[in-house]
């Protein structure tokens, strides 16, 4: 049977990133794609343009319509923006205890707005981010989280260490914002797996982390282990890179669906 993976993130009206990439890769993994909003965000290719929070009870009235109807397999958290966003998702998930949860800590768009508001940091550091089977911070974030800079694969290492003594369970550190290779580095609690990945040199990497998160939980409620879960959820996001259309005039979405295209003859 398809197992049903659930969404809770912003929205994207261009299609890239937030909940569309998080359901259109739940698609593409053979799951049932479901999804709670947390904030209607005005953006596309080229940047933000502004957003506005869902209230915390029509949040957990999504969530509860959500789990009262139908079992999940898996969650992903996107964007959360505020502390009430924060406290509500949390008390909710803590009520219906969901298999597996995947946090990706959005704080900034690639364009550089932002997504999750200063006061908020702390909320997700202590409220949110002890819920996570595995948290996904990119570079920044991962140096908001620890206060230090990163610059090498050993800083990297250092990072998810020190994020997972925060109380998630497992962290990839992803490495997109590299300038030498875009390797991402995941601590397991005990041990370290490198996910050696060549940078592509490509404008198609808006909602690579919402891609790579939803993959993530997509294959944890395939039931891939979690170091095989991110191996190929990484594999799925280099290939949606490198097959990507050129949509919009900035940094376009990357292409979910590219084996199916082409089993079906429809690529260029
Ligand atoms: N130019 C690129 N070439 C290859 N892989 C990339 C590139 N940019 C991002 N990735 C990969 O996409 C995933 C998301 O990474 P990143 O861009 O760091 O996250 P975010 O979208 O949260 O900023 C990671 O697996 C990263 O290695
Ligand atoms: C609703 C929403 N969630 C997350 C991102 C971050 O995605 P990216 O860093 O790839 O622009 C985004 N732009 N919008």
């Amino acid at each position: 049977m398809m197992k049903h993976v659930l969404s809770i993130a912003g929205t994207d009206p261009s299609g890239g990133a937030g909940a569309a990439a998080d359901c259109k890769t739940f698609c593409a993994h053979g799951c049932f794609a479901l999804n709670v909003i947390t904030a209607v965000v005005s953006q596309n290719t080229q940047g933000v343009r502004g957003y506005m929070d869902i209230t915390p009870d029509l949040i957990a009235s999504q969530i509860d319509a959500v789990f009262e109807d139908i079992d999940v397999d898996a969650v992903k958290i996107g964007m959360v923006s505020v502390p009430e966003t924060i406290r509500v998702i949390a008390d909710k998930l803590k009520q219906y205890q969901p298999p597996y949860i995947v946090i990706d800590p959005v704080m900034v768009a690639t364009s550089g707005h932002r997504l999750l508001v200063p006061e908020a940091e702390q909320t997700l550091k202590e409220v949110l981010l002890p819920m996570a089977d595995v948290l996904t911070p990119n570079l920044p974030e991962a140096e908001v989280l620890t206060g230090k800079s990163i610059e090498s694969l050993h800083d990297m290492e250092e990072a998810a260490k020190a994020i997972a003594a925060m109380g998630a369970k497992a962290v990839l550190v992803k490495g997109g914002h590299r300038i030498a290779d875009a390797t991402d580095i995941l601590f397991d609690g005990h041990d370290f797996h490198y996910y050696k990945g060549k940078r592509l040199e490509s404008t198609s990497t808006h909602g690579t982390g919402c891609s790579l998160s939803s993959a993530i939980a997509s294959n944890l409620a395939n039931g891939l282990s979690l170091p095989d879960a991110v191996g190929a959820a990484k594999e799925y996001v280099f290939e949606g890179i490198a097959h990507a259309e050129p949509i919009g005039k900035g940094h376009g979405p990357i292409h979910h669906f590219y084996e199916l295209y082409k089993k079906a003859g429809w690529t260029k």
